[in-house]
């Protein structure tokens, strides 16, 4: 198409054109000035398209007619012939690909990929003056999940990452060396993906894509038919981070989620290691536990372990008062061993028996697995099949919805919270598919509530108590706390800070106050002995009233929820009463009972009939009787000499054995009578 020869002639007026040229001449301009788009291409034109006008602008400029056999076609007839080559070029790539390079596949949540992050980052981000990555602040950008993920702005890295904030790279794919090898990163997945996995919960390792890449995964991709270039770069990047890794020890923590692949099993935090000798509990305690735990870690005690046949395992229980340092000492127990630390929490309600299995087998083999707070997770003494059976106490007592979810929905009553079993608890922690090498921590407030068969020898080997403070490691608090910043700001000598800290620790009562609470005193006082010295009398007095009018609270509350308990007991009591009461009361209707009678008679003497004149039985009195009624009710017929469970027709007038006597006033009346003594009759109650 010639635009230059379909140009109308702009001066020609409309009046004096026919119809299609009067159309013609609204245009200003000759189509053929440079840079000016006939009226009628730009009717696509608008301000959200701008880029279609520059396009069009450019092609007059360039004249395309006159290099393109003087037409446009020939411009679509290109676009056209590129559009059916994609696909070939698309097929002859994969071909190049399959052919001449490996590649592995991490997905993004698997620790390893966390390492090649780590690697890239400083490696090939920071160095390489990347124009693109992804930045996070916090340490735990690696395994967490999408919604973490998003949180991440991109960001040039032109702006040098700080000790905040790590860059990773972002998605796509980038080229770099290691010696003289080309490696291709190539990072999948995005939002969207993300996003759809997430409304696909549950779906696994299924929701990898048909060419068998995992959505939200990592590729690691080289020139050679081998895999090896690659392992090698994975075991650098792990070496690295070993190296980078002194001082710090990593914490991950139960995630619950049945998706691996989405979220990862665990979600770490990586943190300065905390030195043992930042945790005051007696001496000889802490050089027991940490040459234990040395020794059970030590070439010579796996050898002892393989030659006697003994699972290679072992497990300490941790227990005393909130805040004596149970938590604290596994975390600095596990920087002095190198080891990192897994937190599972039972108490989360995301957790079933499979799960747990699944996350202790996914624990390396030199870890420490910490389960906190063990007898606050519901697993009990017992825990049958029938431990979660609904109480009917409890909506007596509790008569208010089940608290709503994260989401604000109600839980569904077909999708109880998820619940660990200790026989699930028991097979994970020793059973034959648990993981081996690994040091479990329980940790618990009130141990006598377990279950003997979580604490016995070979699951747990040492029971510590953690205590309150005495004074020995109350002068060693006051030292590291107060002792430190006092000889460092205020020139104190190290004979005036043990002078200090001996005071102290005689001023303040024995075995009355945790840890915990002591460091805050110390903390508060920033470095002033003195302060510190004349402050701890008001403290004490304080906190002690504090822990008292506490106590007293906590016995108040207590006992009103006796009271509340022994309320909803009677009330239970009364409705058991009165239902039983509905059932089996004949009624005093004369038809009723004669058509009732009628029945009796007719089904004759025998057990059917015991059973359908105990129907009738008429119990009106003291909650003995009911209960004696109740199992009369409920059992089948044994002895038809026992008032309990044989009554007779309702024709006779009949003595029992043992004295008692049904005795029938009158067509309607029915009672029961004990020991020759009328109880009670319908009409009376
Ligand atoms: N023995 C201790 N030595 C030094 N610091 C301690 C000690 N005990 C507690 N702390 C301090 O008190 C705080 C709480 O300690 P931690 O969480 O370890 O107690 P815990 O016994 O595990 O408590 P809980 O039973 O509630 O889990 C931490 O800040 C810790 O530094």
């Amino acid at each position: 198409m010639d635009l230059a020869t379909t140009t109308p002639n702009p001066s020609k007026s409309v009046a004096t054109q026919g119809k299609e040229k009067k159309d013609l001449t609204l245009y200003e301009e000759p189509l053929n000035t440079p840079g000016v788009v006939p009226l009628h291409l730009k009717r696509d034109v608008n301000t959200d398209y701008p880029i279609v006008e520059i396009a069009q602008r450019l092609l007059l400029r360039l004249k395309p007619e006159t290099f393109l056999c003087g037409n446009l076609e020939a411009i679509l007839a290109a676009i056209a012939l590129y559009k059916a080559a994609a696909p070939v070029y698309s097929h002859l790539e994969h071909f190049l690909l399959w052919a001449f390079t490996s590649q592995i596949t991490i997905s993004e949540f698997d620790p390893i990929a966390k390492d090649v992050f780590t690697w890239m980052s400083s490696n090939v981000i920071i160095k390489n003056n990347s124009t693109c990555a992804i930045m996070s602040t916090g340490e735990s950008f690696d395994t967490t999940g999408y919604r973490r993920i998003i949180r991440m702005d991109m960001v040039s890295n032109r702006s040098s990452s700080t000790e905040e904030s790590h860059t990773v790279p972002a998605l796509g794919q980038r080229l770099f060396w290691v010696g003289f090898r080309p490696f291709l990163f190539l990072r999948n997945g995005s939002r969207a993906t993300r996003v759809a996995q997430d409304n696909n919960r549950g779906s696994g390792p299924s929701s990898a894509r048909d060419n068998s890449e995992i959505s939200n995964s990592i590729v690691i991709r080289t020139l050679g038919w081998s895999l090896d270039p690659i392992q090698k770069f994975i075991k650098q990047c792990k070496d690295s981070k070993e190296s980078n890794k002194q001082g710090t020890t990593t914490m991950y923590f139960s995630n619950g989620k049945p998706d691996p692949w989405l979220n990862g099993l665990w979600t770490s935090v990586t943190k300065a290691t905390r030195k043992l000798d930042t945790i005051d509990i007696d001496d000889d305690i802490k050089n027991d536990l940490i040459r234990d735990a040395e020794y059970y870690y030590s070439d010579e005690s796996k050898e002892f372990f393989a030659e006697c046949g003994i699972p290679y395992r072992r497990g300490y229980m941790f227990y005393g008062p909130p805040g004596t340092g149970k938590t604290s000492f596994s975390a600095a127990l596990a920087g002095h061993l190198h080891c990192d630390v897994y937190h599972i929490n039972l108490a989360t309600g995301d957790l079933n028996d499979g799960r747990l299995q699944t996350l202790f087998l996914n624990v390396p083999r030199k870890a420490i697995v910490v389960i906190e707070d063990i007898d606050s997770a519901g697993i009990g003494r017992e825990q049958g099949p029938g431990a979660d059976q609904h109480d009917p106490l409890g909506d007596i007592l509790d008569p208010m919805p089940p608290p709503r979810d994260s989401h604000g929905q109600q839980p569904r009553g077909d999708m109880p919270p998820l619940m660990v079993t200790l026989s699930g608890l028991l097979n994970a922690i020793d059973g034959n598919a648990s993981a081996e090498g690994r040091l479990l921590i329980m940790t618990s407030n009130s141990p006598h509530t377990l279950d003997e068969a979580l604490t016995r020898p070979g699951r747990i080997d040492k029971k510590v108590y953690f205590g309150k403070m005495m004074p020995p490691t109350a002068k060693a608090i006051f030292k590291r706390l107060i002792g430190r910043t006092a000889t460092a700001k205020l020139a104190y000598s190290d004979a005036q800070v043990d002078a200090y800290a001996q005071t102290f620790s005689e001023k303040l009562p024995a075995d009355t106050f945790t840890p915990a609470q002591v460091q805050n005193l110390l903390q508060a006082c920033r470095g002033d002995a003195e302060k510190a010295i004349s402050d701890l009398d008001t403290w004490v007095q304080e906190t002690l009233e504090k822990e008292s009018a506490k106590l007293k609270a906590d016995k108040a509350r207590k006992l009103a929820q006796e009271e509340a308990r022994e309320a909803a007991l009677k009330e239970l009591k009364e409705r058991e009463e009165k239902m039983l009461l509905e059932r089996i009361l004949v009624p005093t209707d004369p038809g009723q009972a004669s058509s009732t009678r009628e029945q009796h008679s007719a089904m004759g003497n025998g057990t059917d009939r015991h059973e359908a004149s105990t129907v009738q039985l008429p119990i009106v009195g003291s909650s003995p009787d009911i209960h004696m009624a109740l199992d009369t009710a409920q059992q089948p017929f044994t002895n038809p000499n026992d008032p309990r469970t044989c009554f007779p027709p309702p024709e006779d007038l009949t003595t029992m054995n043992n004295g008692s006597k049904t005795v029938i006033p009158g067509d309607g009346e029915m009672a029961l009578v004990t020991d020759n003594k009328e109880v009670a009759t319908p009409t009376d109650s």
